[in-house]
């Protein structure tokens, strides 16, 4: 099955809750899974099933590019705060990195989030 990890820093928690609201139907065929509070939001106001990692400060960042890097995972919507500085800011470097090296397609944005559920769901 196709596996989705949805993060957000929480400046933008707002908008990946807007996006799995508006892309509920395509995301419920998916095994989702996001970082500790990003998937709390999503299964509280959705009624979509996110298998819930560690909160990103507290290393569920690196969680999830572990399965990146045991090419478990096929597709990532990651909406950065990029205003504000992440203490674990290292970690976020590391799951950008591995998403390179495995070529796995990563948003940062809203648009480019769009494009990647879109193609995930004409595959
Ligand atoms: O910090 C995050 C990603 O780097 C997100 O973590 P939470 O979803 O736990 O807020």
């Amino acid at each position: 099955m196709t596996r989705v990890a949805l993060i957000a820093h929480d400046e933008r928690k707002p908008d990946i809750i807007d996006m799995a609201q508006a892309y509920e139907e395509t995301l419920a065929d998916y095994d989702l899974l996001g970082t500790g509070t990003t998937g709390q939001r999503i299964t509280e106001e959705t009624d979509l099933t996110v298998e819930r990692k560690a909160s990103g400060p507290l290393g569920g960042d690196v969680q999830i590019a572990s399965e990146v890097a045991d090419d478990a995972v096929d597709g990532i919507v990651f909406l950065r705060d990029p205003l504000t500085a992440q203490p674990h800011e290292p970690d976020i470097s590391a799951l950008l990195r591995v998403c390179d090296v495995h070529d796995v397609p990563l948003a940062t944005t809203e648009t480019g989030a769009r494009y990647l559920l879109d193609g995930l769901d004409a595959e």
